[in-house]
């Protein structure tokens, strides 16, 4: 490993001498994880078209701020999940490449997270664009 990984790594022995990353660095370290969770999962990339797809209705509608505001935390809160669902999903091959139940059960409740919060989106999404919808077609 060359010298500048090396001085990348922080793991629990460094923290109990107290070295610590300056704040610069620790932003670097989650824009490279926010970048390797698009770069690596389908889903992600599923999302960002969801994500442009409902500003770009957004605007087409003229919505309120209200709607938003509660597509903006939808989107955010998506993002966030699929994150950590690729965060837990390196954490469980990592400690158990093999089959097992108690892998497979967290991997399981990763993605249910996930589904959870798309199912809530779509849920917001209704509420949010359906009125205008419908006052745009005379009902
Ligand atoms: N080590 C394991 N032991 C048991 N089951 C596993 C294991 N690894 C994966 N699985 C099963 O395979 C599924 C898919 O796992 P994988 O790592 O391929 O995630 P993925 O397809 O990237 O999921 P997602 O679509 O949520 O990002 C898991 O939800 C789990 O049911």
């Amino acid at each position: 490993m060359g010298d500048g990984r090396k001085r990348f790594v922080r793991n629990a022995k460094d923290k109990q001498v107290g070295e610590r990353f300056s704040l610069g660095r620790a932003f670097s370290c989650a824009a490279c994880g926010i970048a390797h969770a698009f770069n690596t999962q389908r889903n992600m990339k599923i999302h960002l078209a969801v994500a442009l797809l409902a500003a770009i209705l957004g605007i087409a509608l003229g919505i309120e701020l209200w709607g938003w505001t509660a597509i903006a935390v939808c989107i955010v809160v998506v993002f966030a999940f699929e994150c950590m669902n690729t965060a837990i999903e390196a954490a469980v091959d990592l400690v158990s490449p093999a089959y097992s139940e108690l892998a497979k059960h967290a991997k399981d409740c990763a993605a249910g997270a996930v589904l959870v919060c798309a199912i809530g989106s779509v849920i917001v999404a209704a509420i949010v664009f359906v009125p205008p919808v419908m006052a745009l077609m005379g009902f």
